[in-house]
């Protein structure tokens, strides 16, 4: 194992205190590189302690105790998630000026406040991120008592796109906001109960303010489009609804129910014209529409632009859940043993090629997708700054344009591997994986909705093909270059050539080349841009209209397009942060290992396309890379423990007895079930049980 130098090791200590000694340890002694390393090379000092700052908060106050694995009642969940969500108003962990600083901070309190709860972390940045990034990107100076008012807890907000009859289709929503010009006010309405707002997360007891997405009619009738607009649904003082608005909570979910999601209907809800969020779109002193956007498609766009933030940040949020998953099953697979080559000795159960097969590449998706969460969350904020500027630049259009096209995808990539990871890391635990205190269950489900909000991810993904096929027409008849400001289009330029490629690796050992599983990307991307274009074009010939035409050509084209584009992104970026020479030399082999492996892993999945497009050619290539993935996985297994523990949060934040750095599975999870409430008593209704007997057959009367 290769350490740090001694004035590395000082600062080391200080930020990253020395794993406890126990059953993990002969695999940390095994491991090729340096825990300390690795976690100071994924993130800085300044990161690391600003971590440690929020967990050690947490743990040492005593409102955030919780026992593993306790289901509270709805409504004690809710109180004490708004409570403590008060506490990290009060606790301040980031200043204005300190994001302002390091806008990364913002994503990095957004996930150490979910690896604690998922309810309490979209609770808190629902209010102050979602719904204050939509007043900051839709709305004016006019606005910016509101964004103050919410930065004291003084007023509390939510966003309401979706309604009760629709959520993807938000040309659809019918709420409607009719300027009156005596009054010079918006009166909101709801058609009908089919239009209340729906879903929305921290409306059901909490909201005051609301940004709601709706029709805005002119007071000579005409509607305008979408647009959203600041509506106070209840009395801050009193937390009762204000007149005109039912507003209520719509019950249990299937996870997140420490947070409260609501619906709202308005009748005849009077709003200042001010509280209009007028960047696409204004009213003047007479009542006349203005827009800067004259084409109604790109002004949907352009009020529907803010919903990238919240999806780009989800990426980074499905990732810490992997990473809170895999923990957990690489911790438990290197302690539980079964079976083993003799009588007198069990092996672990990491030591098995089906385990690791079913983990490490999950571990290796989980280090290749936060690389390009927090890169990806830099152009966002690249892009955010240039709409605070008002940059009305192509480049600043092309950019936007870029980032909706890729967060579309990578939100479904990013949502589904940890869905599918977590899955898998329950089931990898056998029946502890199932305990609730153990807490796969909860990651699981509190991950889950991250592949419907913000844009269901099925319905996303069509948006990223759109932008791959209007390349199309570039690519062939302009021979315009493809250029895009983040570049994730530039080797469609050598579309033609790489059409032509074939699979050359001949050996396992060529494959463990990233490059081999970059290449095929490549072609992959631009098969498949082919090959949906002409199917596109077939079904527009033979269906009736273009409507048909492009669902026609979603399954095993479009939608199978969208996806190899984003993990050809996702693969390139890591590609060349792995390979790039500043990366230390002694975290380059592991490093490499897990980009070869996330992209072999991921490539196997479209073997079929690989073959039918004439890429791959006879037995070999499916053989060798199936068997360099397994080489991979067993080359990293010795890894897998270190590789977790410079992801891992502390024992209190990952809250699973299962997973504890210490490595005791047995001792933690038998001390955790003996400190259960009421374990070893017999239940309050033991008379059911005692005396009265069932009369078999004879249903006794409920009267
Ligand atoms: C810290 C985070 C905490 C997270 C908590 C999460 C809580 C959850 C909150 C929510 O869920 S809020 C509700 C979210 N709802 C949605 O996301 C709805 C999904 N649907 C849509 O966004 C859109 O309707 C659509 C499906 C993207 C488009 O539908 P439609 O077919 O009607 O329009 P198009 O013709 O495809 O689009 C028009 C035009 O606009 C461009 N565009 C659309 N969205 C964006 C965007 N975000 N940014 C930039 N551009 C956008 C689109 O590309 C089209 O452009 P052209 O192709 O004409 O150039
Ligand atoms: C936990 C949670 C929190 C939420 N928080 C908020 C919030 O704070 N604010 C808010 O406004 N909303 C919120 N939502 C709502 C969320 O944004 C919507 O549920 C989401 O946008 C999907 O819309 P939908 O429910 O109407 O699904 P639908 O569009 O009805 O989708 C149903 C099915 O139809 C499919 N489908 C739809 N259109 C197409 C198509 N064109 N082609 C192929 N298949 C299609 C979908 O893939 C899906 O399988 C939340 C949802 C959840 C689950």
């Amino acid at each position: 194992m290769i350490t740090a130098s001694k004035s590395d090791a000082v600062s080391q200590d200080g930020l990253l205190p020395d794993l406890p000694n126990g059953p993990l340890s002969e695999y940390r002694r095994k491991a090729s590189f340096n825990w300390k390393d690795m976690a100071m090379f994924l993130e800085d000092e300044d990161i690391i302690a600003f971590k440690n700052k929020i967990f050690s908060t947490l743990e040492s106050d005593p409102l955030f105790y919780r026992q593993p694995g306790v289901d509270l009642p709805l409504e004690k969940y809710r109180e004490l998630t708004f409570l403590r969500c008060k506490k990290i108003f009060e606790y301040n962990f980031l200043t204005f000026e300190a994001t302002m600083e390091k806008p990364q901070k913002m994503l990095v309190l957004i996930n150490c406040l979910g690896m604690y709860d998922w309810s309490l972390s979209t609770k808190y940045f629902l209010d102050t991120q979602v719904f204050g990034v939509a007043i900051g990107n839709t709305g004016s100076e006019r606005h910016e008592t509101i964004l103050h008012q919410t930065q004291n807890m003084e007023i509390f907000g939510c966003l309401a796109l979706t309604e009760l009859s629709h959520g993807s289709n938000t040309k659809a929503i019918r709420t409607t906001a009719r300027f009156d010009a005596s009054t010079k006010e918006f009166i909101l309405n709801s058609p009908d109960f089919e239009a209340a707002k729906f879903w929305v997360g921290n409306m059901g007891k909490t909201a005051t303010h609301a940004v709601v997405y709706a029709q805005l009619y002119t007071s000579d009738g005409r509607c305008h489009g979408l647009h959203s607009f600041v509506v106070q649904i209840r009395n801050p003082k009193t937390l009762l609804p204000m007149p005109g608005v039912m507003v209520g909570d719509i019950g249990r979910k299937l996870g997140q129910n420490g947070l409260d999601n609501g619906f709202a209907m308005f009748h005849n809800v009077r709003i200042p014209y001010e509280n209009l969020l007028n960047r696409t779109g204004d009213i003047s002193s007479s009542g006349n529409y203005t827009s800067a956007y004259k084409d109604p498609k790109q002004r949907l766009g352009a009020s529907l632009g803010t919903l990238s933030s919240g999806r780009v940040s989800i990426i980074s949020m499905v990732v810490t859940n992997l990473k809170l998953a895999i923990t957990i099953a690489i911790r438990f697979s290197a302690t539980r043993r079964q079976f083993g080559p003799t009588e007198k000795e069990e092996i672990p159960v990491l030591e098995y090629q089906l385990q690791q097969w079913r983990l490490i590449p999950y571990l290796a998706a989980a280090y290749a997708l936060d690389y390009f969460s927090v890169g990806f969350f830099f152009n966002l904020i690249e892009l955010q700054i240039g709409i605070l500027m008002k940059d009305r630049s192509p480049r600043q259009a092309e950019l936007g344009k870029e980032i909706h096209a890729l967060s579309c995808a990578g939100k479904p990539l990013a949502s589904w591997t940890a869905q599918h990871g977590a899955q898998e890391c329950r089931e990898a635990c056998g029946g502890h994986g199932f305990l609730a205190m153990n807490r796969l269950g909860d990651i699981r489900n509190d991950n889950d909705p991250n592949c419907t909000y913000e844009g269901d991810n099925n319905v996303l993904l069509q948006q990223t093909s759109n932008y791959l096929l209007g390349l199309v027409q570039s690519i062939h008849e302009d021979n315009a270059p493809c250029e895009s400001p983040l570049g994730s289009i530039h080797f469609l330029n050598d579309y033609k050539t790489i059409l032509k490629r074939k699979f050359t690796a001949s050996t396992i050992r060529e494959c463990l080349d990233c490059a081999v599983a970059l290449d095929a990307y490549k072609w992959l991307v631009c098969y498949l841009l082919r090959e949906s274009h002409d199917k596109l074009q077939q079904e527009k010939q033979r269906a009736a209209n273009d409507f048909d035409a492009r669902n026609n050509s979603q399954v095993y084209y479009c939608r199978s397009l969208a996806l190899a584009f984003i993990e050809h992104t996702v693969l390139q970026r890591y590609y060349d942060y792995t390979h790039d020479p500043s990366t230390p030399g002694s975290l380059q082999p592991v490093l490499k290992k897990l980009c070869c492996l996330y992209g072999l892993w991921s490539l196997n999945k479209h073997i079929a396309v690989l073959y039918q497009g004439g890429y791959f050619a006879g037995e070999l290539p499916g053989r060798i890379v199936q068997d360099a993935i397994l080489d991979l996985c067993a080359q990293l297994k010795d890894d897998a423990v270190s590789l977790v523990d410079a992801i891992a949060p502390p024992d209190f934040i990952l809250n699973s007895p299962i997973a504890k750095a210490d490595g005791e599975l047995y001792k933690n999870l038998w001390s955790a079930v003996l400190q259960g409430e009421k374990v070893l008593e017999r239940p309050s209704w033991w008379p059911e049980f005692c005396c009265n007997k069932p009369v078999i057959g004879k249903p006794r009367s409920q009267l």
